[in-house]
């Protein structure tokens, strides 16, 4: 994995108007916001506001009905999902998707699908280009367990550790996939002070290291005021604030519509 260090950089990715509805409801009404490269942005907003819409539209599950989304200086009117695995999106749920009979290395090891390249017979017969390609794949995953702090669980099955540790695991594998643009939905959720802290470590660390750019959705207000560097607040699909910290902290109607009340 390249080591580029953090420097904020251009646009890598920029939604202009975007409006998606299911039936008769709306989930995002005319959003537009962009992240530059290194980045990291948050999305907040109470529950309903359509911060998890938003994901699935940047990484192609949802199409939205109008707008454009330009990423990597390719504009387009959707992102489909497989192009957008295949151009370097990442993601997690809010509901950990992971195989729970499995163990840690083999969850992350899925997350290198994408990136292998020797055919079936190959793998099969585990000859020559495919042998070598294994190595490389096992390489880079070490990498990340070692990166994670997950030596110790490498061989466990997922289904069997703390729910803290699976978060960790999921992340584990969306790294795998060596994203430019991560995406996380909740990656706090459920967890203690100690376990959010850590989270919160390896994200501004993985953003440093590697350089990934992070776009990443959370309610625990301490936690986003600390470790983005913009935010974007929506409500009732609507976007209502973007800016730096200080400034969506001091924004009326964000006070209003989502800090000032119990969400
Ligand atoms: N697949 C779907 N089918 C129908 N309605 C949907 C679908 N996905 C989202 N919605 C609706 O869109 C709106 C926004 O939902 P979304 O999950 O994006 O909000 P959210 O901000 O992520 O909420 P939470 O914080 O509770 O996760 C909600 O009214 C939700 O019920």
């Amino acid at each position: 994995m390249a080591v580029t260090g953090r420097r904020v950089g251009e646009t890598i990715l920029s939604v202009e108007n975007i409006s998606l509805s299911f039936g008769g409801v709306n989930a995002l009404t005319n959003i537009s916001f962009s992240v530059k490269e290194h980045e990291i942005l948050a999305i907040i907003g109470p529950n309903g506001a359509g911060k998890s819409s938003m994901l699935n539209v940047i990484n192609g599950v949802y199409h939205p009905q109008q707008g454009k989304i330009t990423y990597k200086g390719q504009t387009r009117a959707k992102m489909k999902a497989h192009e957008a695995a295949q151009q370097g999106i990442a993601r997690t749920f809010q509901n950990i998707a992971l195989f729970k009979g499995m163990t840690v290395l083999d969850n992350i090891m899925t997350g290198r699908c994408l990136k292998m390249k020797s055919n079936f017979l190959w793998q099969a017969l585990y000859l020559g280009p495919a042998r070598r390609e294994e190595v490389e794949h096992r390489r880079k995953v070490e990498e990340i367990i070692d990166f994670l702090r997950i030596e110790s669980i490498r061989k466990t099955p997922v289904g069997r550790l703390p729910y803290g540790l699976q978060k960790r695991v999921e992340l584990a594998r969306a790294l795998a996939a060596e994203p430019e643009l991560l995406l996380l939905d909740e990656p706090m959720a459920g967890m203690n002070v100690e376990e959010k802290e850590d989270m919160c470590r390896f994200i501004l660390d993985l953003n440093d290291e590697f350089g990934t750019t992070v776009v990443l959705i959370e309610h625990d207000m301490g936690v986003v005021m600390d470790i983005s560097d913009r935010i974007v607040v929506l409500d009732y699909g609507r976007k209502i604030g973007d800016g730096t910290p200080e400034e969506v902290r001091t924004n009326p109607e964000v006070i209003e519509a989502y800090l000032g009340n119990s969400h």
